[in-house]
């Protein structure tokens, strides 16, 4: 290579660092930079990913969570689904640490008391959030937001400016196949679909290898081919994963379901119902409150 070229070469892989490193100072993603060293490894050899026994979240006396229980298994996709008020999100906020509970307890694993880390803390342990809005840099390339995710990841000790290794690159080419976003890798993210941005939020949680994924109503607004390739990464997620996915859409937990997995019904606040879609949409209680809308 002439030094003109290589010259070239530095110029533009500077630029590039300066690019990600501008975006990356920012919140836009939660997962983000700046995040402390993990608080601890968790102990998954019992079988449980997630433990919520008796939380109560009191907002001026109204009760959001009323004493809500309920576990999720190593590997296990679960749906939970529920009326508008149900206490969904504030469960989410709970087990992320945004919200603190009045009382109860919140294990991840066997041993890490979810209630005595920061939500930054419990993001690096290994529970990653897919809020319902898309929230990816859209000024960056979909190759420039997974390699972005990637380095902020603490445990791979790649900083900002250092070169993707062989490893990397494989890594990010796989999650580009399996986000279904291969053909778009160099697009600008702004100019994706809202599913495929999506996707690649998705993606960019998964390269930093969550034990457990908890997704609000990440089919909103699809189309019907993207809600059934969100069901099939997620089906291919599951076992690798644990993964909490709340949602309305009854097609889409009917897919995620399969007819044997358990879904989880919340109302006011706890556990309703809990049992295989087909049970809980015949149990009387549940279409009072929900199905029967
Ligand atoms: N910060 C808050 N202050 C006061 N009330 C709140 C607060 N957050 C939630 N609530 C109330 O708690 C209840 C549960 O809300 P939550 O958002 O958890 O329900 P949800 O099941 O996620 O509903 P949706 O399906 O509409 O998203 C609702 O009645 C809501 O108005």
């Amino acid at each position: 290579m002439t030094p003109d070229l290589m010259d070239e070469g530095a110029r533009a892989l500077a630029a590039h660092q300066q690019k990600l490193a501008a975006v990356g100072g920012g919140s836009a993603w939660e997962g983000g930079f700046g995040r402390p060293m993990a608080q601890g490894v968790a102990d998954f050899a019992q079988g449980v990913a997630l433990y919520v026994e008796d939380v109560t979240v009191s907002f001026d006396g109204f009760k959001a969570l009323n004493a809500l229980s309920l576990t999720i298994g190593v590997g296990e996709l679960r749906c939970i689904i529920g009326p508008n008020g149900a206490g969904k999100t504030t469960m989410m906020d709970v087990i992320t640490g945004k919200t603190a509970p009045d009382q109860g307890k919140v294990h991840f694993g066997s041993n890490i008391d979810l209630l005595r880390l920061r939500e930054n803390e419990i993001a690096q342990i290994g529970i990653g959030r897919k809020f319902q809005k898309p929230t990816v840099y859209e000024e960056l390339s979909v190759f420039e937001n997974l390699e972005l995710a990637l380095k902020a990841d603490r445990r791979v000790r790649a900083s900002l400016f250092s070169r993707l290794t062989g490893e990397q690159l494989d890594r990010i080419g796989a999650m580009l196949e399996r986000i279904h976003l291969k053909p778009s890798a160099q697009r600008l993210a702004g100019l994706l679909s809202h599913g495929q941005k999506q996707w690649l939020e998705i993606g960019m949680l998964l390269m930093q290898d969550p034990k457990l994924l908890l997704l609000d109503e990440p089919v909103a607004g699809m189309t019907d081919e993207e809600t059934e390739r969100t069901a099939e990464l997620f089906l291919s997620l599951a076992g690798e994963h644990s993964l909490m996915v709340v949602e309305h859409d009854m097609k889409f937990v009917d897919q995620l379901t399969q007819g044997h997995r358990k879904v989880t019904v919340l109302h006011e606040g706890h556990v309703l119902a809990e049992g295989l879609l087909s049970q809980v949409q015949n149990d009387d209680r549940v279409v009072e409150v929900y199905l029967g809308r």
